[in-house]
Protein backbone atom coordinates (compact mmCIF):
# COMPACT_ATOMS: atom_id res chain seq x y z
CA UNK A 1 0.00 0.00 0.00
CA UNK A 2 1.61 3.44 -0.71
CA UNK A 3 1.09 5.74 2.37
CA UNK A 4 2.32 8.93 2.83
CA UNK A 5 5.22 7.95 4.94
CA UNK A 6 6.48 5.48 2.76
CA UNK A 7 6.76 8.10 -0.26
CA UNK A 8 8.68 10.83 1.18
CA UNK A 9 11.86 10.73 2.33
CA UNK A 10 13.15 13.24 4.66
CA UNK A 11 16.03 13.99 2.47
CA UNK A 12 13.28 15.90 -0.09
CA UNK A 13 11.94 17.82 2.81
CA UNK A 14 15.47 19.44 2.96
CA UNK A 15 15.60 20.33 -0.45
CA UNK A 16 16.38 24.25 -1.04
CA UNK A 17 17.02 24.82 -5.02
CA UNK A 18 14.66 22.93 -7.60
CA UNK A 19 16.55 24.22 -10.95
CA UNK A 20 14.59 24.49 -14.12
CA UNK A 21 16.67 23.13 -17.26
CA UNK A 22 14.52 23.45 -20.56
CA UNK A 23 14.25 19.74 -21.90
CA UNK A 24 15.05 20.92 -25.72
CA UNK A 25 18.40 22.00 -24.73
CA UNK A 26 21.01 19.22 -25.20
CA UNK A 27 23.85 21.22 -24.02
CA UNK A 28 22.00 22.67 -20.46
CA UNK A 29 20.68 19.41 -19.79
CA UNK A 30 24.68 17.85 -20.59
CA UNK A 31 25.75 19.71 -17.39
CA UNK A 32 22.77 20.39 -15.33
CA UNK A 33 24.25 18.47 -12.98
CA UNK A 34 27.22 19.76 -11.84
CA UNK A 35 25.84 22.63 -10.39
CA UNK A 36 24.95 21.58 -7.00
CA UNK A 37 21.16 22.36 -7.21
CA UNK A 38 19.12 19.92 -4.59
CA UNK A 39 16.75 18.94 -7.67
CA UNK A 40 17.16 19.18 -11.79
CA UNK A 41 13.78 19.76 -13.25
CA UNK A 42 14.01 18.51 -17.02
CA UNK A 43 10.65 20.85 -18.35
CA UNK A 44 9.02 19.98 -21.02
CA UNK A 45 6.30 22.71 -20.75
CA UNK A 46 6.88 26.12 -21.46
CA UNK A 47 10.39 26.55 -21.75
CA UNK A 48 9.64 24.18 -25.21
CA UNK A 49 7.91 25.34 -28.42
CA UNK A 50 5.61 23.56 -30.15
CA UNK A 51 7.30 22.12 -32.71
CA UNK A 52 10.23 20.86 -30.16
CA UNK A 53 7.76 19.24 -28.19
CA UNK A 54 8.20 15.28 -29.25
CA UNK A 55 12.45 16.02 -29.74
CA UNK A 56 12.49 17.14 -26.31
CA UNK A 57 10.65 14.49 -24.72
CA UNK A 58 12.99 12.21 -26.25
CA UNK A 59 16.20 13.95 -24.74
CA UNK A 60 14.66 13.87 -21.43
CA UNK A 61 13.98 10.15 -21.76
CA UNK A 62 17.83 9.71 -22.17
CA UNK A 63 19.05 12.12 -19.66
CA UNK A 64 16.79 10.19 -17.06
CA UNK A 65 18.59 7.39 -17.76
CA UNK A 66 21.97 8.52 -18.33
CA UNK A 67 24.72 7.49 -15.38
CA UNK A 68 25.49 11.57 -14.73
CA UNK A 69 22.03 11.82 -13.25
CA UNK A 70 22.03 8.39 -11.19
CA UNK A 71 22.76 9.84 -8.14
CA UNK A 72 20.48 13.53 -8.72
CA UNK A 73 16.82 14.00 -7.75
CA UNK A 74 15.16 14.46 -10.83
CA UNK A 75 11.78 15.96 -11.35
CA UNK A 76 10.29 16.63 -14.74
CA UNK A 77 7.71 19.06 -15.39
CA UNK A 78 5.64 17.61 -18.22
CA UNK A 79 2.97 19.48 -20.12
CA UNK A 80 -0.76 19.55 -18.46
CA UNK A 81 -2.38 16.41 -19.48
CA UNK A 82 -5.24 17.82 -21.20
CA UNK A 83 -3.02 18.82 -24.10
CA UNK A 84 -2.06 17.05 -26.88
CA UNK A 85 1.24 16.27 -24.83
CA UNK A 86 0.86 15.37 -21.28
CA UNK A 87 0.51 12.11 -21.22
CA UNK A 88 3.08 11.20 -23.94
CA UNK A 89 5.13 13.18 -21.77
CA UNK A 90 4.46 10.89 -18.54
CA UNK A 91 4.65 7.69 -20.11
CA UNK A 92 7.80 8.29 -21.28
CA UNK A 93 9.00 10.03 -17.89
CA UNK A 94 7.62 6.94 -15.59
CA UNK A 95 9.30 4.75 -18.08
CA UNK A 96 12.79 6.87 -17.16
CA UNK A 97 12.31 6.43 -13.86
CA UNK A 98 11.72 9.74 -13.15
CA UNK A 99 11.55 10.80 -9.44
CA UNK A 100 8.94 13.27 -9.23
CA UNK A 101 6.63 14.33 -11.71
CA UNK A 102 5.61 18.01 -11.31
CA UNK A 103 2.31 18.74 -12.87
CA UNK A 104 2.27 22.65 -14.01
CA UNK A 105 -1.11 24.81 -13.97
CA UNK A 106 -2.84 22.63 -11.10
CA UNK A 107 -6.45 23.89 -10.54
CA UNK A 108 -8.19 21.17 -8.32
CA UNK A 109 -7.38 18.26 -6.54
CA UNK A 110 -9.19 15.83 -9.07
CA UNK A 111 -6.06 17.21 -11.25
CA UNK A 112 -3.66 15.45 -9.37
CA UNK A 113 -6.13 12.31 -8.98
CA UNK A 114 -6.37 11.62 -12.63
CA UNK A 115 -2.35 12.37 -12.75
CA UNK A 116 -1.91 9.46 -9.58
CA UNK A 117 -4.27 7.04 -11.89
CA UNK A 118 -2.20 7.56 -15.17
CA UNK A 119 1.24 7.00 -13.09
CA UNK A 120 -0.33 4.17 -11.51
CA UNK A 121 -1.23 2.47 -15.17
CA UNK A 122 1.99 3.35 -16.07
CA UNK A 123 4.49 2.31 -13.56
CA UNK A 124 1.96 -1.54 -13.73
CA UNK A 125 2.71 -1.22 -17.74
CA UNK A 126 6.48 -0.75 -17.53
CA UNK A 127 7.00 -2.93 -14.04
CA UNK A 128 8.01 -0.24 -12.02
CA UNK A 129 7.39 -0.74 -8.42
CA UNK A 130 3.50 0.80 -7.83
CA UNK A 131 4.47 3.69 -5.93
CA UNK A 132 7.67 4.55 -6.93
CA UNK A 133 7.04 8.12 -8.60
CA UNK A 134 6.24 10.80 -6.16
CA UNK A 135 3.92 13.72 -7.76
CA UNK A 136 4.39 17.61 -7.07
CA UNK A 137 1.70 20.26 -8.18
CA UNK A 138 2.60 23.89 -9.56
CA UNK A 139 -0.39 26.22 -8.12
CA UNK A 140 -0.51 28.67 -11.38
CA UNK A 141 -4.32 30.20 -10.75
CA UNK A 142 -6.96 31.79 -7.99
CA UNK A 143 -8.39 28.47 -8.51
CA UNK A 144 -5.09 26.77 -7.83
CA UNK A 145 -4.60 28.64 -4.70
CA UNK A 146 -8.36 28.48 -3.36
CA UNK A 147 -7.96 24.71 -3.64
CA UNK A 148 -4.57 24.44 -2.55
CA UNK A 149 -5.11 22.54 0.61
CA UNK A 150 -7.13 20.02 -0.90
CA UNK A 151 -4.09 19.72 -3.82
CA UNK A 152 -1.58 18.95 -1.43
CA UNK A 153 -3.82 16.62 0.17
CA UNK A 154 -5.04 14.63 -3.02
CA UNK A 155 -2.44 11.44 -2.97
CA UNK A 156 -0.31 10.06 -0.32
CA UNK A 157 2.49 10.35 -3.30
CA UNK A 158 2.37 13.98 -3.10
CA UNK A 159 6.17 15.58 -1.84
CA UNK A 160 5.54 19.02 -2.42
CA UNK A 161 3.97 22.31 -3.32
CA UNK A 162 4.96 25.03 -5.79
CA UNK A 163 3.88 28.62 -6.35
CA UNK A 164 4.50 29.84 -10.23
CA UNK A 165 3.96 33.25 -10.09
CA UNK A 166 4.40 34.58 -13.81
CA UNK A 167 1.04 32.20 -14.67
CA UNK A 168 -0.44 33.27 -11.49
CA UNK A 169 -0.24 37.11 -11.94
CA UNK A 170 -1.72 36.64 -15.20
CA UNK A 171 -4.76 35.18 -13.96
CA UNK A 172 -5.14 37.52 -11.12
CA UNK A 173 -4.53 40.43 -14.11
CA UNK A 174 -1.49 41.70 -12.37
CA UNK A 175 2.20 41.91 -13.41
CA UNK A 176 5.06 40.81 -11.49
CA UNK A 177 6.76 43.60 -9.20
CA UNK A 178 10.08 43.39 -7.72
CA UNK A 179 8.61 43.20 -3.97
CA UNK A 180 6.15 40.69 -4.67
CA UNK A 181 3.37 42.34 -3.24
CA UNK A 182 0.74 40.67 -5.25
CA UNK A 183 1.93 37.11 -4.55
CA UNK A 184 1.82 37.91 -0.91
CA UNK A 185 -1.93 35.94 -0.19
CA UNK A 186 -0.55 33.05 -2.48
CA UNK A 187 2.55 32.59 -0.91
CA UNK A 188 0.99 32.09 2.45
CA UNK A 189 -2.15 29.99 1.29
CA UNK A 190 0.22 27.88 -0.50
CA UNK A 191 2.60 27.50 2.45
CA UNK A 192 -0.37 26.72 4.62
CA UNK A 193 -1.44 24.12 2.45
CA UNK A 194 1.96 22.67 2.61
CA UNK A 195 2.24 22.27 6.11
CA UNK A 196 -1.69 20.73 6.54
CA UNK A 197 -0.57 18.16 4.30
CA UNK A 198 3.19 17.42 5.68
CA UNK A 199 5.02 18.41 2.01
CA UNK A 200 7.15 20.92 1.02
CA UNK A 201 6.63 24.45 -0.33
CA UNK A 202 8.68 25.51 -3.11
CA UNK A 203 8.64 29.56 -4.04
CA UNK A 204 8.40 31.00 -7.78
CA UNK A 205 10.99 31.56 -10.04
CA UNK A 206 13.24 35.14 -10.20
CA UNK A 207 13.49 35.41 -13.94
CA UNK A 208 16.24 38.70 -13.80
CA UNK A 209 19.26 36.76 -13.24
CA UNK A 210 20.92 39.60 -13.30
CA UNK A 211 19.31 41.43 -10.51
CA UNK A 212 21.02 39.39 -7.51
CA UNK A 213 20.00 42.38 -5.11
CA UNK A 214 16.20 41.67 -6.10
CA UNK A 215 16.68 38.04 -5.73
CA UNK A 216 18.29 38.19 -2.40
CA UNK A 217 15.70 39.88 -1.19
CA UNK A 218 13.35 37.89 -2.22
CA UNK A 219 14.76 34.66 -0.97
CA UNK A 220 15.31 36.64 2.56
CA UNK A 221 10.99 37.28 2.49
CA UNK A 222 10.16 33.62 1.36
CA UNK A 223 13.16 32.06 4.12
CA UNK A 224 11.35 33.69 6.60
CA UNK A 225 7.52 33.22 5.51
CA UNK A 226 8.79 29.38 5.90
CA UNK A 227 8.84 28.13 2.53
CA UNK A 228 11.96 25.09 2.11
CA UNK A 229 13.02 26.75 -1.19
CA UNK A 230 12.87 27.94 -4.54
CA UNK A 231 12.38 27.23 -8.27
CA UNK A 232 15.53 28.86 -10.19
CA UNK A 233 15.94 28.81 -13.62
CA UNK A 234 19.81 29.77 -13.77
CA UNK A 235 22.62 28.09 -12.33
CA UNK A 236 24.00 31.17 -11.12
CA UNK A 237 21.01 31.65 -8.24
CA UNK A 238 22.00 27.50 -6.86
CA UNK A 239 24.35 29.14 -4.49
CA UNK A 240 23.16 32.45 -3.69
CA UNK A 241 20.33 30.98 -2.26
CA UNK A 242 22.03 28.05 -0.69
CA UNK A 243 23.65 30.45 0.99
CA UNK A 244 20.85 32.55 2.04
CA UNK A 245 19.71 29.36 3.86
CA UNK A 246 22.28 28.07 5.56
CA UNK A 247 22.20 29.18 9.18
CA UNK A 248 25.15 31.08 10.56
CA UNK A 249 28.07 29.54 12.50
CA UNK A 250 26.74 31.12 15.73
CA UNK A 251 23.03 29.77 14.71
CA UNK A 252 24.54 26.41 14.48
CA UNK A 253 26.37 26.43 17.52
CA UNK A 254 23.68 27.79 19.42
CA UNK A 255 21.08 24.96 17.74
CA UNK A 256 23.84 22.01 19.13
CA UNK A 257 23.55 23.35 22.02
CA UNK A 258 19.86 23.09 22.76
CA UNK A 259 19.87 19.56 21.73
CA UNK A 260 22.67 18.75 23.65
CA UNK A 261 20.83 20.63 26.49
CA UNK A 262 17.64 18.80 25.55
CA UNK A 263 19.38 15.40 25.44
CA UNK A 264 20.77 15.59 28.67
CA UNK A 265 17.71 16.62 30.22
CA UNK A 266 16.08 13.50 28.89
CA UNK A 267 18.97 11.30 30.18
CA UNK A 268 18.66 12.45 33.73
CA UNK A 269 14.92 12.59 33.85
CA UNK A 270 14.22 16.02 33.58
CA UNK A 271 10.85 17.63 31.76
CA UNK A 272 11.97 21.42 31.79
CA UNK A 273 15.56 22.64 30.61
CA UNK A 274 17.19 25.79 31.50
CA UNK A 275 19.99 27.40 29.21
CA UNK A 276 21.38 30.65 30.66
CA UNK A 277 18.47 30.97 32.75
CA UNK A 278 16.03 30.85 29.59
CA UNK A 279 13.60 27.76 29.50
CA UNK A 280 13.72 25.39 26.34
CA UNK A 281 10.64 23.70 25.48
CA UNK A 282 9.89 21.13 22.45
CA UNK A 283 9.12 23.78 19.84
CA UNK A 284 12.69 25.42 20.33
CA UNK A 285 14.32 21.59 20.44
CA UNK A 286 12.17 20.92 17.34
CA UNK A 287 13.92 24.71 15.31
CA UNK A 288 17.33 23.94 16.69
CA UNK A 289 17.03 20.40 15.09
CA UNK A 290 15.89 22.08 11.84
CA UNK A 291 18.72 24.40 12.39
CA UNK A 292 20.95 21.63 12.26
CA UNK A 293 19.64 19.77 9.10
CA UNK A 294 19.85 22.76 7.01
CA UNK A 295 23.14 23.10 8.46
CA UNK A 296 23.92 19.82 7.17
CA UNK A 297 22.83 20.27 4.05
CA UNK A 298 24.40 23.61 3.47
CA UNK A 299 27.54 22.23 4.73
CA UNK A 300 28.34 23.85 7.19
CA UNK A 301 30.77 22.42 9.60
CA UNK A 302 29.16 21.36 13.17
CA UNK A 303 31.62 20.85 16.19
CA UNK A 304 30.95 19.42 19.30
CA UNK A 305 28.88 20.71 21.43
CA UNK A 306 28.13 19.15 25.28
CA UNK A 307 25.38 20.90 27.38
C1 LIG B 1 17.36 32.72 -17.77
C2 LIG B 1 18.32 32.40 -18.87
C3 LIG B 1 17.71 32.74 -20.25
C4 LIG B 1 19.59 33.29 -18.66
O1 LIG B 1 20.46 33.02 -19.70
P1 LIG B 1 21.99 33.52 -19.66
O2 LIG B 1 22.56 33.31 -21.00
O3 LIG B 1 22.04 34.90 -19.09
O4 LIG B 1 22.65 32.50 -18.64
P2 LIG B 1 24.15 32.44 -18.14
O5 LIG B 1 24.15 32.59 -16.67
O6 LIG B 1 25.01 33.37 -18.91
O7 LIG B 1 24.59 30.95 -18.49
C5 LIG B 1 25.84 30.46 -18.04
C6 LIG B 1 25.96 28.99 -18.29
O8 LIG B 1 24.92 28.30 -17.59
C7 LIG B 1 24.14 27.55 -18.50
N1 LIG B 1 22.75 27.64 -18.02
C8 LIG B 1 21.98 28.74 -17.97
N2 LIG B 1 20.77 28.42 -17.47
C9 LIG B 1 20.78 27.09 -17.23
C10 LIG B 1 19.83 26.19 -16.74
N3 LIG B 1 18.61 26.58 -16.39
N4 LIG B 1 20.19 24.90 -16.60
C11 LIG B 1 21.41 24.47 -16.97
N5 LIG B 1 22.37 25.30 -17.48
C12 LIG B 1 22.04 26.59 -17.59
C13 LIG B 1 24.33 28.24 -19.85
O9 LIG B 1 24.07 27.35 -20.90
C14 LIG B 1 25.77 28.64 -19.75
O10 LIG B 1 26.55 27.49 -19.99
P3 LIG B 1 27.95 27.61 -20.79
O11 LIG B 1 27.62 28.19 -22.13
O12 LIG B 1 28.45 26.20 -20.83
O13 LIG B 1 28.81 28.54 -19.97
C15 LIG B 1 18.78 30.90 -18.82
O14 LIG B 1 19.39 30.70 -17.59
C16 LIG B 1 17.63 29.94 -19.08
O15 LIG B 1 17.26 29.69 -20.20
N6 LIG B 1 17.09 29.36 -18.02
C17 LIG B 1 15.98 28.40 -18.08
C18 LIG B 1 14.66 29.12 -18.31
C19 LIG B 1 13.49 28.20 -18.08
O16 LIG B 1 13.62 27.01 -17.86
N7 LIG B 1 12.26 28.74 -18.12
C20 LIG B 1 11.05 27.98 -17.88
C21 LIG B 1 10.73 27.87 -16.44
S1 LIG B 1 10.01 29.30 -15.72
C22 LIG B 1 8.32 29.24 -16.18
O17 LIG B 1 7.93 28.47 -16.99
C23 LIG B 1 7.38 30.18 -15.48
C24 LIG B 1 6.54 29.42 -14.42
O18 LIG B 1 5.79 28.39 -15.00
C25 LIG B 1 7.49 28.90 -13.35
C26 LIG B 1 6.97 27.88 -12.35
O19 LIG B 1 6.15 27.04 -12.65
O20 LIG B 1 7.51 27.89 -11.21
C27 LIG B 1 5.55 30.43 -13.87
O21 LIG B 1 4.37 30.41 -14.28
O22 LIG B 1 5.96 31.23 -13.01
MG1 LIG C 1 3.87 28.66 -15.58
Amino acid sequence: MITAATMRDPGAMRHRSMLFVPGSNASMMSTAYVYGADAIMFDLEDAVALREKDSARLMVFHALQSPVYAGTDTVVRINPLDTPYGRDDLEACVRAGARTIRLPKTDSADDIRELEHEVEDVERDCGREVGSTRLMAAIESASGVVNAVEIAQASPRMVSIALAGFDYVIDLQTTRSREGTELFYARCAVLHAARVAGIAAYDVVWSDVNDEEGFLAEVELIKRLGFNGKSLVNPRQVPLLHEAFAPTEDELAHAQVVVAAAEKAERDGLGVVSLGGKMIDAPIIVAARRTIAFADASGVRRQERHA
